[in-house]
């Protein structure tokens, strides 16, 4: 197997340290240790480009032989030598190629990882900051765009600076007239992409960003497909995408036209060079024969081949350098919730559940706190339902306890351990969370299932699968858990992708369980059924329900009422409607609710 395919991840140990280097500057440092193979590419290349030299002078040498009347053998010898010549080069072509190719891709994919760790360390926090799409394209559009600097275009500039200045002494040696007319040329050819390079920088780093808001405005309308087809015709989401289609289409458009204004001066810039080179040999010089004068003009084409071959390359540098900026911005950008944490899953203490201490908790820019003051236990084995009106915090508290942000004051124990004291990867095992919006995989249901843990026994698995009553759905499935469920688990039903959910968090074994019930679990799982798997699932652990549903809330140990970010109440069902009045109108609320739906008579 290469060594592509044998890379592992690791997170958090593998990004260099690009801090500040931006451009052209960061793109070397990311060559790190890959610098070996890249001088050994680079050698490779100097031979397909020097051969490639060798072979147009020597054709020269040929044609003027036989010109100038030369013998049989001489002719033959000059052929077998251009023949060898190609040939070879077709080796050093080959190697040059693949020495390249396993180098850019070798590094891309390290690059990939990188940004998967980064996304990852970033993952908290991240929510609502972030276009999904943006970082899609980060991910797949910008490290490609790298792929071409390491397998192209850094080749070529240093094959160029190597081999035309070796052909540019050759041809003084030979002719130094023509020496200095193609030294001139090469300098004329160079003016455009230096004149331009702003602009370059400028559009590259423009058209990376378009890009990238297009990627994210198609991620926006592939992922909500079913209502953006459901909106009257011609709706606003269709429109910007187009707009961003329109707009990204006028700087590839702006692009490409400054990139033929480089190379269109550069060709002009190499055949008024090859004129006058041509010129000076037969209207200058004392009567050379048609070997010298083949020979200058061979030199002279060989000097400005690599020349082409970079231009070429370097005329989407700037999008190169903008798509490395921007993956070099997200390795760089520091995590929200630091992983400072040492504790592991063997400090936590069984005996005790999850304890909350005082969190207060505002969001960026919001004047009024989230969270203010919040205290709360629940000690293992513990169901506790966290309920208030829409806006009173309580998936900002799952937020916390889950550690997606620290708290502005207080803190959050779980098992007597500060969460900031455990390692996040600690934390995830401690700490799982059921979402109202579960993620599923184009996978088998057992492989779903076993996300967390992929070692899981068979028959504890067949048990958590009917704790949380999936029993009945995998025996419906044409290949039992072995069915693959679809994208997104589309082949599934609403109810019993939340019951994946559910058992895929059981299967980690928490010691704190968070379960989101959300409006979309409401026909998720009937009464009795959420109510049986909740309590053989919160065996032994405890667990924090975000309640909205009546039944939930009254199978629960104890409930706690939070109000504008505080706990204004904590009780059973029954005191609570008795001693709490915020308790009461929630209760009242879901009963108007429901009396609306029966008939009025
Ligand atoms: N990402 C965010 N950025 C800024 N403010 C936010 C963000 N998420 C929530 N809020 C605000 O924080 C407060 C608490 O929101 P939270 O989502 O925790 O309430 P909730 O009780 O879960 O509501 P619901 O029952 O409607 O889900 C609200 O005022 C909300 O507008």
């Amino acid at each position: 197997m290469s060594a592509v395919g044998a890379a592992q991840w690791e997170p958090g140990r593998l990004a260099p340290d690009v801090a500040g280097r931006r451009g052209l500057r960061g793109l070397w440092v990311v060559l790190g240790r890959h610098r070996l193979p890249f001088v050994l590419s680079a050698v490779a290349g100097v031979f397909t480009r020097g051969l490639g030299a060798a072979t147009l002078v020597l054709g020269a040498v040929l044609l003027g032989t036989a010109l100038e009347g030369g013998s049989g053998r001489e002719v033959v010898g000059w052929g077998v030598a251009a023949a060898a010549a190609v040939l070879l080069r077709a080796v050093a072509l080959w190697l040059e190629a693949h020495l390249s190719h396993e180098l850019a891709y070798r590094i891309l994919a390290e690059v990939r990882m990188w940004l998967f760790d980064a996304f990852v360390r970033l993952a908290p926090g991240r929510r609502g900051r972030h276009r999904s799409g943006d970082d899609v394209s980060a991910a797949m559009d910008d490290s490609q765009a790298m792929e071409m600097f390491y397998a192209h275009s850094l080749l070529y500039a240093v094959v160029a600076a190597i081999l035309s200045p070796m052909v540019v002494i050759v041809l003084f040696v030979v002719d130094p007239v023509s020496g200095v007319i193609v030294l001139f040329g090469a300098a004329v050819a160079g003016i455009g992409p230096l004149l331009l390079r702003r602009a370059n920088h400028r559009d590259g780093h423009e058209l990376r960003s378009a890009l990238a808001r297009l990627n994210a405005d198609v991620v926006d309308i592939v992922d909500g497909l079913a209502e953006v087809t459901a909106l009257p015709g011609g709706n606003q989401l269709v429109q910007r995408l187009v707009g961003s289609g329109h707009r990204t289409a006028r700087l590839q458009a702006r692009q490409s036209a400054r990139a033929a204004l480089e190379q269109g001066l550069a060709y002009a810039a190499s055949a008024i060079t090859l004129v006058a080179v041509v010129g000076w040999q037969l209207l200058g010089r004392d009567s050379p024969g048609p070997v010298a004068v083949l020979v200058v003009v061979a030199l002279t084409l060989a000097t400005f081949d690599p020349l082409h071959t970079l231009l070429a390359a370097t005329k989407v540098w700037g999008v190169t350098t903008a798509a490395a900026d921007r993956v070099f911005d997200l390795l760089e950008q520091p995590a929200a919730v630091p992983d400072a944490g040492t504790a592991g899953r063997g400090d936590l203490d069984p005996d005790r559940g999850l304890e909350i201490r005082g969190v207060r908790f505002s969001y960026p820019g919001s004047a009024t706190p989230a969270l203010d003051g919040v205290d709360l236990e629940i000690r293992p084995g513990e169901t506790v339902a966290l309920v208030g009106h829409s806006g009173a915090g309580k998936s900002t508290l799952a937020h916390l306890v889950a550690r997606m942000s620290d708290p502005d004051d207080g803190t959050i124990l779980v098992g007597g351990i500060e969460i900031t004291a455990l390692a996040q990867r600690e934390l995830h095992r401690a700490v799982v969370t059921v979402p109202q919006d579960v993620l599923l995989m184009h996978d088998t249901l057992a492989a779903n299932l076993r996300l967390g843990r992929p070692e899981l026994a068979d028959e504890v698995l067949a048990d958590i699968v009917t704790t949380v009553g999936l029993d009945s759905v995998v025996e419906r499935l044409p290949s039992g858990l072995d069915t693959v469920v679809g994208d997104r688990g589309a082949r599934l039903s609403g109810g019993e992708r939340q019951r994946v959910a559910l058992a895929r968090a059981l299967v980690r074994a928490p010691a704190v369980l968070v379960v989101d019930e959300g409006t979309s679990m409401l026909d998720a799982l009937s009464e009795q059924e959420l109510r049986a798997s909740m309590a053989e699932g919160a065996a032994g652990r405890a667990t924090l329900l975000i309640a909205h549903r009546l039944s939930t809330v009254v199978a629960a140990d104890r409930v706690v009422v939070l109000e504008r970010g505080r706990v204004v109440a904590t009780g059973k069902h029954p005191e609570l409607l008795a001693g709490s009045a915020t308790y009461r109108h929630l209760v009242l609320d879901q009963w108007r609710g429901l009396q609306e739906l029966l008939p009025r008579d």
